[in-house]
């Protein structure tokens, strides 16, 4: 064993994990002496001006010595260098910038060094066949994060944030994203973490050695309003967990309305292209058009759906119940009427069996959002466009906004973000638009924002500036936690020793959202979101 820790503490990531306590010595040297060195394209697929080639194992320093012409020195650590890169028969494959990273200062832990090479796919090509030619094995997906995340060097919060960076569209995303690589959600857990050790080992303490009752009851008595507070603290964390998946997946906003509304005119004038067929023609949409946007910094996902009438059509039909699926699944629930003709009526001639049927009937989820909004206003004159405002044209959708701005102020505790919410609805009056001319789209658009933005930032006390749940691992382990502190809080005063059990399980529960406690089966995975070279 002595001899297998001495060749261990012989390479420099192995001695770094052991220190950290990542991996246990006899672990530490089976890993190091059956690790390839590995090497892959980090930068995209294709041409480009420069292309980066990485490379992470113990074998990294003789690669670059059979690469570099004879009797070239390498260059010091973190230090660009230009050299000749040759191939096995001596000729020359390209002029590269060449970096090293010695380890445990590096990414992985390991030795590392980065090629930049010009970007042909001829010179990649070459570069990466003369590294295989050199006994260097290609990297798998997201190889070189696992090796991170194996030395210590991140944590499983840390390299989720990591792929959540290489996805990021929007400006919330990338936010969210960088929190996470920084260990913002990592220190948070382990803070939580520790504390919740410290309170297990005062009251071990005194199991062991307490046999004092007064002694007992003061420090079982001292423990619970800290766990309290705790499970205070995971309760709140957990209740932004909403805000952190809009972030990730977008805030759907459902456009809805009788045929003829103008509600693809208004998608393809949100998304800035036609990507929806409008025409006279009533009932022209059926299936349902989705297009992603950044509203405000958020992701949006838009989507138009086919008028709502009854309809004698199977085809129609089934797109009108797939615009009420498609209404309850949304966040917020954009209804849209011609102006002329009012919510629950058409332009268009409409037969005895097409009665449109009115949006504001439809079921919607709980907490959905709702704006109302009238198209078509370049058609009206100036005080009749005032009329089409009133809530005399528009009843029903003057109904539902009254309602829903009841029950939000029902249901909104004195919580920051759910007065937020309600404050929306209670401005809500029709906004008057026409695709047409453009008239109103602003604040059509800033409503919406409004609305985006509030969802996103909904339940959380620090809200974007912290690191939100972003995953459903998160939560399941968060409410994990929360349920043993619950039963620890209800069995503190009668069975001590069982409540103690229970507070392990919290700490464990906390540990496995970083990975600190056996996480061997989410780590695949994780690891299988990269992709090659990360
Ligand atoms: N004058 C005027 N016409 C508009 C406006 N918006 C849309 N239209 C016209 O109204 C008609 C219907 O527009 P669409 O966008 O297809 O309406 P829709 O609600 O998607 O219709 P369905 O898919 O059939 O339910 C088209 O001829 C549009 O050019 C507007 O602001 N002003
Ligand atoms: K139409
Ligand atoms: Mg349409």
């Amino acid at each position: 064993m002595a001899r297998l820790a001495r060749a261990a503490a012989s390479v420099p990531w192995c001695r770094w994990a052991v220190r950290r306590g990542a991996l246990p010595w006899a672990q530490a040297f089976s890993s190091a002496a059956t690790r390839h060195t590995i090497f892959a394209l980090s930068s995209a697929q294709g041409r480009a001006a420069i292309a980066i080639v990485r490379l992470s194992g113990p074998g990294v320093d003789s690669a670059l010595q059979r690469l570099l012409p004879a009797g070239a020195v390498l260059p010091p650590p973190r230090t660009a260098a230009l050299a000749s890169l040759l191939g096995l028969g001596g000729g020359l494959l390209d002029r590269a910038l060449v970096l090293r990273f010695p380890g445990p200062r590096s990414f992985t832990g390991e030795d590392c060094a980065e090629l930049h090479v010009h970007g042909g796919p001829a010179v990649v090509r070459a570069v990466l066949d003369a590294l295989q030619a050199l006994g260097l094995r290609p990297a798998e997906a997201g190889e070189f994060s696992r090796r991170a995340f194996d030395a210590g060097k991140l944590d499983l919060t840390q390299v989720e944030g990591l792929a959540d960076l290489l996805a990021a569209e929007t400006e919330s995303q990338r936010r969210q994203a960088l929190l996470h690589t920084t260990g913002a959600a990592r220190r948070q857990h382990e803070e939580w973490r520790h504390s919740l050790l410290t309170c297990l080992a005062r009251l071990e303490a005194m199991i062991d050695f307490g046999e004092d009752e007064g002694i007992a009851d003061d420090v079982a008595a001292g423990v619970l309003p800290q766990v309290q507070a705790l499970r205070g603290q995971l309760e709140r964390h957990l209740a932004s967990a909403v805000g952190g998946e809009l972030v990730r997946s977008g805030v759907r906003i459902a456009i809805v309305g009788p045929p003829n509304a103008g509600k693809s005119s208004l998608l393809n004038l949100l998304a800035g292209h036609d990507a929806a067929i409008v025409s006279p023609v009533a009932g022209t949409t059926r299936d349902l058009v989705q297009v992603q946007l950044e509203l405000g910094g958020n992701k949006v996902i838009l989507i138009d759906s086919a008028g709502l009438r009854q309809t004698d059509c199977p085809i129609e039909a089934e797109g009108v119940r797939r615009t009420v699926a498609a209404a309850q699944q949304a966040h917020v629930v954009v209804h849209v009427a011609d102006a002329a003709a009012g919510f629950g009526a058409s332009a268009g001639q409409a037969q005895a069996d097409e009665q449109p049927a009115d949006s504001a009937a439809l079921p919607l989820a709980p907490h959905a959002l709702q704006l109302w909004v009238l198209n078509k206003t370049d058609l009206l004159q100036p005080c009749a466009a005032q009329a089409a405002a009133s809530q005399q044209l528009w009843p029903a959708a003057a109904q539902a906004a009254a309602q829903q701005a009841a029950c939000d102020a029902a249901a909104a505790p004195a919580s920051g973000s759910g007065g937020q919410l309600s404050a929306a609805h209670e401005s809500q009056q029709p906004l008057l638009i026409s695709c047409r001319t453009g008239q109103g789209i602003e604040q059509l658009l800033g409503a919406l924002q409004q609305h985006v933005a509030g969802l996103v930032a909904q339940g959380g006390d620090g809200g974007m500036e912290r690191a939100l749940p972003t995953r459903a691992r998160h939560m399941h382990h968060l409410s994990e936690a929360v349920a043993a502190l619950q039963r620890y809080e209800a069995a503190a005063s009668s069975q001590l020793e069982v409540a103690c059990e229970e507070l392990r399980g919290a700490a464990r529960a906390l540990g496995r959202v970083t990975g600190a406690v056996d996480t061997e089966e989410v780590l695949g995975r994780i690891f299988e979101e990269f992709c090659i070279g990360k």
